[in-house]
């Protein structure tokens, strides 16, 4: 199958996305990004020994000098003490602005890298090279780097756009299934929020994915980065529309981080904050109990855990109340109208709210 490409148009910060199979080999589509032969690869203990040479070889041949950064793998790490590590190895071997790093693993490198590339020496450039579903479809796209800090997810960071993004469908190979099935959540994420048409496809050909083919995984993720793309052209720095893409997220994040990062992969919170995302739609009267029954199935069919741990109303108040989108003291959430039709809003019931907070089926 043909490589696929897409572009995030944001002006001079435009940059293409390719899909397809073999690009960590192919420095072609690297050399064009570089301003000087010299990178700085940031990746983890579990990647590195995947794909590190690979893709070093590759650049190397080409003439390109290669830092190799490895940092310890999982969400536990996404913090002020690994960013540190990055930029020890920047300064000890004397990167430079025109240095390029490049994040060749899941969401949690690619969000520290970018914030690397974000504020070491005011700002260098950086490429992503995604290697779970998830970053593939979501977090490598649009910008958004950071990390967590101990009172919440993801609360310190930056918007800094890569130069490129490289999704080598080959790398879902060596995925764990685990990890695989917390990246659909945030593919049905794109159905639900905005393409009816696509939760429609993903219901019709989630088996093919979930066995890999590779004509369904690249338009998932094809489908995934177009509407994530079309999003961020449209409000790159989340001053509306863009909020829509944390569905889920207000109640997941707070799942993270009461169980403590890493216990529950990013995607896996997700969907179970998706589910609660439906529950509190269809009090609300605007989701349809088969409406929700179709979610359920579809995120059950990607083998996703949907029981949300049980915490107790003030518990997840207390940490929803940490969320980015928070205004005035008030938490505002992504909800559903419809398949394929959400709202960010603070016009919701609070009584109904605590109602799908107490996770008591009515
Ligand atoms: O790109 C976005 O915008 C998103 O919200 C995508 C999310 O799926 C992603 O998890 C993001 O990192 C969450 O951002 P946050 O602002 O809620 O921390």
């Amino acid at each position: 199958m043909v490589m696929q490409t897409l572009k995030v148009e944001l002006a001079n910060r435009s940059y293409p996305i390719y899909i397809g199979r073999s690009l960590i080999s192919n420095a072609e589509l690297i050399l064009p990004h570089l301003k000087r032969k010299h990178v700085a690869i940031v990746t983890n203990t579990t990647v590195a020994q995947l794909y590190l040479e690979t893709l070093s070889n590759a650049l190397q041949d080409a003439g390109v000098k290669v830092i190799p950064i490895i940092l310890p793998d999982g969400e536990a790490y996404k913090n002020s003490e690994t960013l540190n590590l990055i930029y020890d190895a920047l300064l000890q071997n004397r990167c430079e602005r025109s240095t390029t790093l490049i994040a060749l693993g899941g969401g949690v490198i690619g969000d520290l890298t970018g914030y690397a590339a974000a504020t070491y020496l005011r700002g260098v450039p950086f490429i992503q090279i995604p290697t779970t579903l998830l970053s593939q479809v979501d977090s490598s796209v649009g910008g958004k780097t950071g990390i967590n800090h101990p009172l919440g997810k993801n609360m310190i960071g930056a918007f800094y756009q890569p130069q490129v993004v490289l999704a080598d469908i080959d790398t879902l190979q060596t995925l764990p299934a685990r990890e695989f099935s917390a990246g659909m959540a945030e593919v049905i994420k794109y159905g639900l929020i905005r393409d009816a048409e696509f939760f429609d496809w993903l219901e019709l050909h989630i088996e093919q994915l979930m066995v890999l083919d590779e004509q369904a995984i690249t338009e998932a993720i094809y489908r995934s980065c177009k509407n994530k793309a079309d999003v961020v052209a449209r409000d790159e720095h989340e001053t509306g529309e863009r909020a829509l893409l944390n569905l889920g997220h207000t109640f997941g994040h707070a799942i993270e981080n009461a169980m403590g990062y890493g216990v529950w992969l990013h995607g896996e919170a997700v969907g179970a904050g998706t589910m609660m995302a439906a529950d509190l739609s269809q009090r609300m009267g605007w989701l349809t109990a088969d409406e929700v029954r179709r979610i359920h199935q579809l995120l059950t069919a990607a083998k996703l855990p949907l029981d949300a741990p049980k915490l107790g109303v003030e518990k997840y108040l207390h940490l929803m109340q940490l969320d980015k989108k928070v205004a005035d003291g008030k938490i505002r959430l992504v909800l559903q109208q419809a398949i394929g039709k959400s709202v960010i809003t603070s016009d919701y019931d609070a009584e109904k709210l605590k109602q799908t907070l107490s996770l008591k089926s009515d």
